[in-house]
């Protein structure tokens, strides 16, 4: 397949770009400064110029508390952004493959979320990205698949396990919320069910293929039960670690809210699209190694 995905240097367009060439696919990345999400003109050429069989929208503002003051930057990429990828795939007649996130949910449910429950953003990025996710519904509900992941991670880009990995260069101690759920998942993996999803949108028209998806690694964690085990996982191979001190979301604050219930159900797109993702343990080992090899 030729796939053109949007961003140049994301965790997921960069996983997307190692893990498609594996699988012998062309994976063009389209990124600033000639394809910017926030000029939409720029997004028609691009995508048009790329030719693809499909295309992937992972590109968008990502920054969760600094998007509390930069609402319409946040909004116009997430947004109308999202919404000019799905327009620009439909003047193509190809499918288009959204990547959302679990913080389109408040995090009030008592289980995991499945795509139909109830959306209920608490901060800026939750709502620009309900809003691209809604845009894309808008412009191409007919031929495009959302795939909502969450809590990515990778050897790539900016992320938690690099951050806790940095920070117990120089502390004994990280204190952690263990009160916030949810499925950390290696954009590697999302790569790998990104890759399976396209093929199917490109082999079939099935309209059972389009719609919402959940796709997060099996396994749920807090993000101090995620940090525990980032250290372990660093310890065993020589890297930094450090021990984790379990606080509150009430001692961490933070500009944007987060949702204490983050997890997601991932049955339909086992069932429809036969895609279910590895455990989040063994992913997070195979990061941590690759990450603690980079380095020494
Ligand atoms: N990170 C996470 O924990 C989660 C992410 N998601 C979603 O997954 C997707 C991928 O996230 P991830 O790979 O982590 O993101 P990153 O933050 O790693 O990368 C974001 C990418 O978007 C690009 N980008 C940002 N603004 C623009 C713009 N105006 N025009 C063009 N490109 C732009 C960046 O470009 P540049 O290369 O120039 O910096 C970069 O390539 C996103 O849709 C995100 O909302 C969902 C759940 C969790
Ligand atoms: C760095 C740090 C964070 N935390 C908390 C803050 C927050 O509640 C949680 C995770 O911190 P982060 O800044 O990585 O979280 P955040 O940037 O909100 O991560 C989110 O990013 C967006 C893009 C998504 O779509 C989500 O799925 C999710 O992955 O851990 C600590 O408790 N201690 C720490 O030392
Ligand atoms: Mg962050």
């Amino acid at each position: 397949m030729r796939i053109a995905v949007t961003g140049k240097s994301g965790q997921v367009v960069t996983a997307l770009i190692e893990r498609g060439a594996a699988a012998g696919h062309d994976v063009i990345a389209l990124g600033r400064p000639e394809m910017d999400l926030s000029d939409p003109a720029s997004v028609a050429s691009a995508l048009e110029a790329a030719a693809p069989d499909v295309v992937v929208s992972a590109a968008a503002y990502t920054a969760v508390d600094k998007a509390e003051s930069e609402a319409d930057l946040a909004h116009a990429v997430n947004g109308t952004g999202a919404g000019a990828v799905a327009r620009a795939a439909k003047a193509l007649g190809v499918p288009v493959i959204h990547v959302s996130t679990d913080y389109v949910f408040d995090g009030r449910l008592d289980r995991p979320y499945r795509e139909g429950d109830p959306t209920g953003p608490t901060g800026v990025y939750g709502a620009s990205k309900l809003a691209g996710e809604q845009a894309v519904l808008a412009e191409y509900g007919d031929n495009a698949a959302i795939l909502r992941v969450a809590w990515v991670y990778s050897p790539f880009g900016a992320n938690f396990v690099k951050t806790m990995l940095r920070v117990a260069g120089d502390r004994d101690e990280v204190s952690v919320v263990a009160d916030q759920v949810g499925n950390p998942t290696s954009a590697l993996d999302i790569a790998d069910g990104i890759l399976l999803v396209a093929a199917n949108l490109v082999a079939s028209d099935d309209p059972a293929l389009r719609g919402v998806f959940h796709m997060t690694a099996r396994g749920e964690a807090s993000w101090a039960d995620f940090a525990r085990a980032i250290f372990a996982a660093s310890a065993s191979v020589g890297g930094p670690s450090a021990t984790v001190r379990r606080i509150t979301t009430a001692d961490y604050p933070t500009p944007a809210t987060r949702p204490a219930n983050s997890r997601l159900d991932c049955t339909r797109i086992a069932t429809v699209h036969g895609v279910t993702l590895p455990e989040w343990q063994g992913a997070l080992t195979t990061v941590v190694a690759r990450l603690q090899s980079a380095s020494s």
